[in-house]
């Protein structure tokens, strides 16, 4: 028997940063949107714990015990008192290290698969401690829809969002560390008082009405120019979108990726193709956003 799980992947439509905290971890707002960009996890009963994955990058993907998939699978059974018997696969289309929580994606889309295969009950509470263990952006990939996630990002408060937000994304040749990005971020504010993270009122307005142009106006990333500091290209992505008439670009989470916000559906097809042709990235795709979160398929 096997079981199916379909997990989006998110942009952050604003990311305020705290100071760093003791533990290393920062402080967030971060107000995650779900866009429908998909990994697939497919869970089979085996006779040991195995990882494939395939897709346009899948020679990134670590097989091993590292893998958020076969993390999640380990918790659970571990929780569960059962041996984590299960051949995971991952159909990976969230690019990898691109700030879109791919890795995240999977590690709840493989939790909830194995939850459904073994059919263990646990509560959705249960489920999204064991995402927060695994990490910050993973409970998120569980709900979808849009949130604002507090704390590390690991506690959401679902948001209401009035309408489809319509983007184009531009995936850049290399990956980014999320660690490195943070840590650039402390790097570059030495010396400067930090402010106290705090959603923008006006941001989740634009949300609830469905108004991109209200959005474009408020979208924020306290992590754009530390990306920018260790990847200074990503400045031409980001010019030749919003030359290409894009109302507002930013870099997705820690990065590389690159986002821009379109006022419909024909004008991000425009965009991308604008982008495909400055030659200033690798890859670029568009989806719509808030979509549902990881689901059985
Ligand atoms: C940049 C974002 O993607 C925005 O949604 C997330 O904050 C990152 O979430 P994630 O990849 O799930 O991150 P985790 O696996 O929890 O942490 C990876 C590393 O990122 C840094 N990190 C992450 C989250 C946070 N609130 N503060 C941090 O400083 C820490 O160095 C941590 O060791
Ligand atoms: N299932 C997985 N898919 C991709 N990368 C994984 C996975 N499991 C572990 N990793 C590791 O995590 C690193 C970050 O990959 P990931 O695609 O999650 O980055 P990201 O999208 O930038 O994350 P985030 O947006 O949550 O910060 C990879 O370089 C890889 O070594």
């Amino acid at each position: 028997m096997s079981v199916t799980v379909r997990v989006p992947a998110k942009v952050n439509v604003q990311l305020a940063v705290g100071a760093a905290r003791p533990d290393g971890y920062h402080d967030l707002a971060n107000v995650f949107l779900a866009v429908g960009l998909y990994d697939e996890v497919t869970v089979t009963a085996a006779d040991g714990l195995r990882v494939t994955c395939a897709g346009p990058d899948a020679e990134q993907v670590p097989l091993d015990r590292t893998n958020l998939a076969a993390r999640a699978a380990l918790l659970l059974a571990e929780r569960y008192g059962r041996d984590a018997d299960v051949h995971l696969h991952i159909a990976k289309d969230i690019p990898v290290a691109g700030g879109m929580a791919g890795g995240s994606a999977d590690g709840a889309g493989a939790l909830l698969a194995c939850d459904a295969l073994w059919g263990t009950g646990a509560s959705r509470e249960e489920l999204l401690d064991i995402c927060a263990e695994l990490g910050s952006d993973v409970p998120f990939s569980l709900v979808g829809g849009a949130a604002l996630g507090t704390g590390r990002g690991e506690r959401l408060t679902e948001l209401e969002v009035g309408g489809a937000f319509h983007w184009v994304f531009a995936m850049a040749s290399r990956g980014l560390s999320t660690p490195a990005v943070f840590r650039e971020f402390d790097r570059l504010g030495e010396g400067r008082e930090i402010p106290e993270p705090v959603a923008s009122r006006e941001l989740l307005d634009a949300l609830a009405k469905g108004d991109a142009d209200a959005l474009a106006a408020t979208v924020s990333n306290d992590l754009q120019p530390a990306a920018l500091s260790l990847f200074p290209e990503l400045a031409d992505t980001l010019a030749a979108g919003r030359a290409a008439g894009a109302p507002v670009s930013l870099v997705s989470g820690s990065g590389p990726t690159t986002a821009f916000l379109a006022r419909d559906a024909e004008a991000a097809e425009g965009i991308a193709g604008a982008l495909r042709a400055s030659g200033t990235c690798r890859m670029v795709r568009t989806a719509a956003g808030p979509v549902p979160g990881a689901t059985v398929v």
